[in-house]
Formats: structure tokens, sequence, C-alpha cells
């Protein structure tokens, strides 16, 4: 996980020069170092992976307005690309002596809805901020939107790609200093010309899409963790209003269910769900984010969050699939994972 301190939120231009009050900067500047800040100024990213069962051979697609659905019974690709966001293309990444990504290749489209899971320390956390742009690749590339990303993330790439990336931390990472209105409508505050007035009844609004009513004066110490959670789900899908197009959005989830007890898991795989543009919000109103990528290890979050699963191990990717696929497939590494067996391939 990245580390912040306790406290960050994506997508983050962070001030550039301008705040409202010194209230803003000076939070960044305790909790955050130098080094994160300036790493962190705007997420643009999206990936999507092809459906493909490496190990099993693909099996029928039933995804719902998904190219996918073209395809059944085919291991081929849909002929276009027009809708991919984000592709990742032969990524490596490695730490001192240790090679976390051998490899790593998939496209994520829009309207889709992916999960990468795999045992511990095989790199999705690394993967998303790759994607994030948080992270450079050893080798290999990201493109976004069929543009290759060129270093980590910048404010030029914002404009030229025109896709927003959110990346929702595994910690909801709030600051805690800070009352919900002012986490939810932070970067409404440091970047956007909208008044006060406006920013704090977006701010209820998207708190209410979210299922979150009169939280708005509170810490976040004063929340639950399943609170914070969608404390900061609500930050990650907050637009400022004023501006005449909204940008696709690709939402980038790092565990975000870890911790939570099996209904506020559900609560956050629902909330998961209403906020892409296949659902509809707590206000009945259909979400905005174009697509979402989930690293997950919980079962209910893979059966209930997502449509498509990449098994990312040793740094590869060894099986592509349909979520309802996963349990039933022949691959012996899946297996083992979805039964949680201490019999198999994968060593502990
Ligand atoms: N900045 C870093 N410096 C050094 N090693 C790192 C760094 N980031 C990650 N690693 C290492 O890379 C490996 C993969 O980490 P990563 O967090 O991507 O795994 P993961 O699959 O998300 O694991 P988990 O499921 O346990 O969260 C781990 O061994 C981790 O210690």
């Amino acid at each position: 996980m990245v580390s912040t301190s306790g406290s960050t939120l994506f997508p983050l231009p962070l001030s550039r020069g301008y705040s409202r009050s010194g209230l803003f900067s000076s939070v960044i500047a305790s909790n955050l170092s130098n080094s994160w800040i300036s790493s962190q100024k705007k997420i643009v990213c999206a990936c999507m992976t092809p459906s493909r069962n490496v190990s099993d051979g693909l099996s029928s697609y039933k995804l719902t307005d998904s190219p996918y659905t073209r395809i059944l019974n085919s291991v081929e690709e849909p002929e276009s690309d027009s809708d991919v966001l984000i592709e990742c293309k032969n990524v490596y990444k490695s730490f001192g002596e240790k090679h976390i990504l051998r490899g790593v290749s998939f496209k994520i489209r829009h309207g889709e809805a992916v999960g990468i899971i795999g045992p511990s320390g095989t790199g999705k956390s690394t993967i998303l901020k790759i994607i994030a742009g948080l992270l450079a690749p050893d080798k290999g590339e990201v493109y976004v939107q069929g543009k290759k990303r060129e270093g980590l993330i910048s404010d030029e790439e914002i404009s030229i790609s025109g896709l927003r990336i959110g990346l929702v931390f595994q910690s909801a990472a709030l600051f805690d200093s800070l009352t919900v209105r002012e986490n939810v409508g932070f970067l409404l505050y440091e970047n956007s010309k909208m008044s006060d007035e406006q920013i704090s009844e977006l701010v209820t609004e998207t708190l209410a899409a979210v299922g979150l009513k009169g939280v708005e004066d509170r810490l976040p110490s004063e929340l639950s963790g399943g609170m914070k959670k969608r404390v900061a789900l609500a930050r990650s899908i907050i637009f400022d209003t004023t501006k005449d197009t909204v940008e696709p959005e690709v939402l980038l989830y790092d565990e975000p269910t870890a911790g939570l007890d099996p209904i506020a898991s559900t609560v956050v795989e629902d909330l998961i769900r209403s906020v892409h543009i296949k659902g509809e919000d707590a206000l009945g109103k259909s979400g905005k984010v174009a697509s979402y990528v989930v690293v997950t290890h919980q079962h209910s979050t893979i059966r209930r969050a997502v449509d498509r699963l990449i098994f990312l191990y040793e740094g590869k990717i060894v099986w592509e699939g349909l979520t309802d696929e996963f349990t039933t497939s022949t691959n012996p590494i899946v297996q083992q994972f979805a039964s949680g067996s201490l019999d198999g391939p994968i060593k502990y």
C-alpha cells in the first residue's frame, strides 16, 4: 500500500498555489511528506483486461453491453480497441532484487468492472499504482485511451488524456483533522472556482449518494470503519459541476472491504456497483464511474462487485475469466486459491 501517514485522497491535483484558506495547506503539510505531495498531482488512468481464461480456455462471456458478448466461446478479443480506456503492455517492475511484475498485459474497456486477485505479495497493489501513474514500470508500457504514458502522472497528461483516474486506498486515508465535509470537498476547495456554499451542497448530495446523511461536521475519528470507506468513496466521485464537461472516470479500489464485517462489506460492494455507469446511486441517479478495478481478497467482493477477474501469481497473469467461472476453474492455482487449501502449487 501507499504509505500516506493515514491521510491521502484521490484523484488529487494538490494545491497549485491557490488555497481558499490556510487550513488545507497546513493540514497537507502536517500529514504528508513533501516527496509524497510532489508525486500526487493527478491520476489519469484506466486499465481493462480482455476476458481471457489463460489456463482454461475462454468460457462463454455473458457481460451485458460488453464487447465480449460478441465473442462467445472464442479466445479472440474484440476487434475494435476504441473502447479501451487503459492498457498495460508487458509491464515489469522490481524493487531491488525482488522481481514483482514480470510481463503483465491487460486492457480495461469502458463499462467494465474488473477484479485483480492473487496471493499476498504478488504485485496487485503495485499494478494499481502503475495504472494510476504513481509508479513507473521498469519495462513495458501503460496506455491511457490509446496514448502512451510517459513518466509519472503530470498535469500535462491530464489535459491530454481527458480521463480522470481515482485510486481509493485500502485505509480510507482521510485527513484526521478535517471534517467529513472538508475531506470530501477537499479537491474542490483547493482547485475549483466553486463557492463554499456550492461545494457544501455538492458534498451533502454526494454523501447522500453513498448513503450517508448528517455526518458533514464530524471528524473521521467519529466514524466507523465502513463509514470512513464510504466517505473516501464520496471523495473520489465528487466532480466540479461548474465545468462544461465531466471527464470519464476510472476508479481503482485497493482492498475496499478489508477489515470490514460481512454486512459492512456488502454495503461497500453495493456502493461500488452503484457509482458505476451501469448502477444507480442512493439518490436514484446513474453512476458516473466508467470502469473500475478492484484489488481484493474477499470472496464476497469478488462475487458481488466485479464481473471479470484477473489472477496474478508470481508477477504474471495466470488466469482470466468471468467471476462465475472462478470457482469452477480447472486451473490448479485458481482451485487452490478459491478453496483456501494448503495443498497445491501456491507455497506459503
Ligand atoms: N515501494 C516499495 N519498495 C520495496 N518493496 C515494495 C514496494 N512496494 C511494494 N513492495 C514489495 O512488492 C511486493 C508486492 O507488493 P504489493 O503490495 O503490490 O502486493 P499485493 O499483491 O498487493 O499484496 P497484498 O495482497 O498482501 O496486499 C511485496 O513484496 C512488497 O513488499
